[in-house]
């Protein structure tokens, strides 16, 4: 039986995915917060939700099953019953900053006069001041935050699924995210993963939990073949967590042997490995020119555990030469986005031009608006099904970043 995450590569044909439709989350908020909500833009909210829904349906087009974050949490809260969601919303308040206090009961009361699927919208989406009618009289309220308008920050980057967790083999690794703007994000998946019922006592593996200290999302982590993981050493991915979850999937038995570790640019544009570099059939991968020097170099290091258990970590600078040693192919093509202008793959790029998401060997859904790249796709012999991509682009994210694979068919 395949259990209900079930991933061992990057590209087998999707059977089930989860997404997440924008909600107010993506439009509540100022231009001076954007920033710090990762965010470049603010997208028009019903354009953003047709485009998604552009997307969901392509999938599902393809034979995926779409399931829904903010269903799936709404159906965990409520197999769990009145007291996990109590505890629940708990714990969400006190990653929101009040754990305790007047503040935290006001909005303890507010929270839980909703049904649950109000309540976890409103999570989502964010809670302003001026929805509660008192006047907060404490600390921060009054010396720090007199003039900032929300008690719950909206959490805009709910729809890209894929970093909060990242499903590995027969489990997932439930992420500790680098910037508060993300890091609530990851307790809905744990919550999904405890109480609903599709998911929970399955005997799932989390390889590595949130409460884990390093940091590491899901852009970063590939899924090459059954036995071989890429992480991207990046802005969001430290390096000794990526030793942390190596050490994890080794001692476990996980199935996977072997990490590649990839060092790619700290910055906001090339946030995950996954809007640098993707694979998109056995021997076929998207890569950003941007990142690689001279001959193709980039650091890359592969981790294996050695006879006394000890991780055993060999550095190489060929990207190409060491995709062929870890997959064991002869050959690979290493399909430049933007076709190698320096130009067009820096504004694709930006784009999500990199960011494709294989639903099956050598099939990959992509932004229309990367026309450079797409072309360039299908001269390599890909089928490349593009989707809507004005709004949701604004959010740096592109369709792998959109999709949590949940199942997928083994090679
Ligand atoms: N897997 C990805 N590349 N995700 C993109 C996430 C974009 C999001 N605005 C962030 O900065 O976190």
């Amino acid at each position: 039986m395949t259990k209900p995450i079930h991933v061992t590569s990057e590209i087998g044909k999707l059977d089930v995915v989860m997404l997440k439709r924008p909600g107010a989350e993506v439009e509540n908020f100022t231009p001076e917060m954007m920033p710090r909500l990762l965010f470049d833009d603010i997208p028009y909210l019903p354009i953003a939700q047709k485009e998604h829904d552009n997307f969901a349906d392509t999938l599902r087009a393809n034979g995926a099953e779409v399931l829904y974050l903010e269903n799936l949490v709404v159906e965990a809260l409520d197999a769990g019953g009145p007291a996990v969601k109590t505890a629940f919303l708990d714990k969400m308040l006190t990653e929101s900053g009040y754990a305790a206090g007047i503040i935290h009961r006001e909005l303890e009361d507010y929270l839980l006069s909703m049904t649950t699927t109000e309540m976890v919208i409103k999570l989502m989406a964010g809670v302003r001041k001026n929805e509660l009618d008192f006047v907060p009289r404490d600390l921060v309220s009054a010396a720090e935050e007199q003039d900032y308008p929300f008690y719950l920050d909206p959490m805009p980057n709910l729809y890209f699924t894929r970093d909060p967790a990242a499903s590995l083999g027969d489990g997932l690794s439930i992420n500790h995210m680098t910037f508060p703007a993300r890091q609530r994000e990851s307790f809905f998946m744990e919550t999904i993963i405890n109480y609903h019922p599709r998911f929970a006592d399955q005997g799932l593996h989390v390889w590595r939990d949130r409460d884990q200290p390093g940091r590491i999302e899901g852009g970063d982590e590939l899924v090459l073949s059954d036995t071989v993981i890429a992480i991207g050493v990046s802005e969001r991915t430290s390096a000794g967590a990526i030793e942390d979850i190596a050490r994890r999937l080794f001692e476990r038995k996980s199935g996977f042997e072997k990490v590649l570790a990839i060092r790619i640019p700290h910055n906001h544009a090339m946030m995950h490995l996954d809007t640098v570099f993707t694979m998109i059939n056995h021997d076929q991968f998207t890569v950003h020119p941007g990142i690689l020097g001279e001959g193709g170099q980039i650091d890359t290091w592969t981790i294996t555990e050695d006879q006394t258990g000890d991780l055993h970590v060999n550095h190489h600078s060929d990207l190409k030469q060491v995709l062929k040693d870890v997959l064991g192919l002869a050959e690979i093509d290493l399909i430049p986005t933007g076709g190698g202008d320096p130009l067009i793959a820096d504004r694709e790029q930006w784009n999500d031009g990199s960011n494709t998401l294989a639903i099956a060997p050598g099939v990959v859904v992509t932004y229309n608006r990367n026309y450079v790249s797409n072309q360039v796709l299908r001269e390599h012999g890909l089928k490349v099904l593009e989707v809507l991509s004005s709004e949701l682009s604004r959010g740096r994210g592109g369709p792998r970043c959109m999709s949590m694979p949940l199942v997928r068919e083994d090679l």
